[in-house]
């Protein structure tokens, strides 16, 4: 188990930057690091992964991920801030090609859950911050993604088109900045790209994997004026069926492993890599339910417990990944 373990490190992840602190160490170590490898003839050239996700009044619907701005407290000129020492970054390392995943679950909030407070009260932030990074991150160096949740969130055929006009409008509000590429779809989530056939948990909903989600998704962007590429998260992807009970269980489901590696090779023209964007093992929250940041959906007979904080190592998750990758490792 020891070296399996050790290889799953040689695996690419994202690196989330979830507080503004992680530009200056996170970020800037592992730029350091590229740099150097690629001084050193590393071929292909290495790149830099990265999760923008510092919104104020982040993670809208749910407590686990909440973040270190509120819009009440000068979360609007913070996050700006934020994404300014990011920009500094990237052209401080203009040598090296960086991939960022934009905001996970923001954008795909402000479709299906303007009915919770939360959410409705943030959506001019959201939508304010979001154009900012959009805007100050579209440099040469750089392809970004923005997320766009999964085929059981906005692959609904009541969310599919509402959610191709929101993405549209904050593409084109941006000016359709040359570095969006596209969007990112099953961050930190669990779907099969190309199911054999549909999970129980899927039922009625057409749009059972992501494979039909961004080939469902692509015609109503591309109609809208956004010709999207995708990117997919196969991090946790690897055990169909998985363990949820219901598909909306996004908490540290059980019977889930790591799937496909990353690659370019995805066999399909819009699809440009599968990507492990949430590491696996990296907690998804709490299960204590004292906790600030306890959701319920964490502590739910299909989520793994006990469960640390979000973004904390679990480490019994990451034995439950490994267990079942497929690929196998
Ligand atoms: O039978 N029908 O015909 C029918 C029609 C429509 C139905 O309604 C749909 O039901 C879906 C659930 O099946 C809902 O999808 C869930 O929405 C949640 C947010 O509200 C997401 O949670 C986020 O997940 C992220 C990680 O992915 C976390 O990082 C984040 O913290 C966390 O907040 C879940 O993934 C996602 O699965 C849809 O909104 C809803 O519109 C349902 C049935
Ligand atoms: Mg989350």
């Amino acid at each position: 188990m020891a070296t399996k373990a050790a290889a799953v490190a040689k695996v690419p992840s994202f690196q989330w930057l979830d507080k503004a602190e992680t530009v200056d160490t996170l970020m800037a170590n592992t730029l350091a690091d590229i740099r150097k490898a690629n001084k050193a003839g590393a071929n292909p050239p290495n790149a830099g992964l990265f999760v923008v996700y510092d919104l104020p009044d982040r993670d809208c619907a749910a407590a686990a991920s909440n973040g270190e701005y509120s819009i009440a407290n000068g979360g609007v000129a913070n996050y700006k801030a934020y994404i300014d020492a990011i920009r500094a970054k990237i052209i401080a390392y203009s040598d090296i090609r960086i991939i960022l995943v934009v905001e996970p679950d923001s954008l795909a909030n402000l479709v299906t859950n303007m009915n919770v407070a939360k959410c409705s009260g943030a959506a001019a932030a959201y939508k304010e911050c979001t154009n900012y990074a959009l805007t100050k991150l579209n440099l040469p160096n750089v392809a970004m993604y923005l997320d766009a949740g999964h085929a059981g969130w906005l692959g609904w055929p009541a969310n599919i088109q509402p959610a191709a006009d929101l993405f549209s409008s904050v593409y084109k509000a941006a000016g359709s900045p040359a570095a969006v590429r596209g969007l990112a779809t099953n961050v930190a989530n669990y779907n099969a790209w190309n199911a054999s056939s549909p999970p129980a948990y899927t039922t009625p909903n057409p749009v059972y994997d992501e494979l039909h989600f961004v080939q469902s998704f692509s015609p109503l962007l591309n109609a809208a004026g956004f010709p999207a590429h995708f990117i997919t998260d196969t991090g946790r992807s690897g055990k169909q069926p998985t363990g949820q009970t219901e598909w909306g269980h996004w908490c540290n489901a059980i019977g889930t492993g790591f799937g496909a590696r990353p690659s370019a090779n995805t066999g399909l023209e819009i699809e440009d890599a599968f990507v492990w964007v949430k590491p696996g093992g990296e907690c998804d929250g709490t299960s204590n339910t004292s906790a600030t940041r306890y959701d319920y959906h964490c502590g739910l007979a299909d989520a793994l417990q006990p469960a640390p904080e979000a973004g904390q190592w679990f480490q019994a998750y990451f034995v439950q990944l490994l267990t079942n990758a497929n690929p196998a490792f």
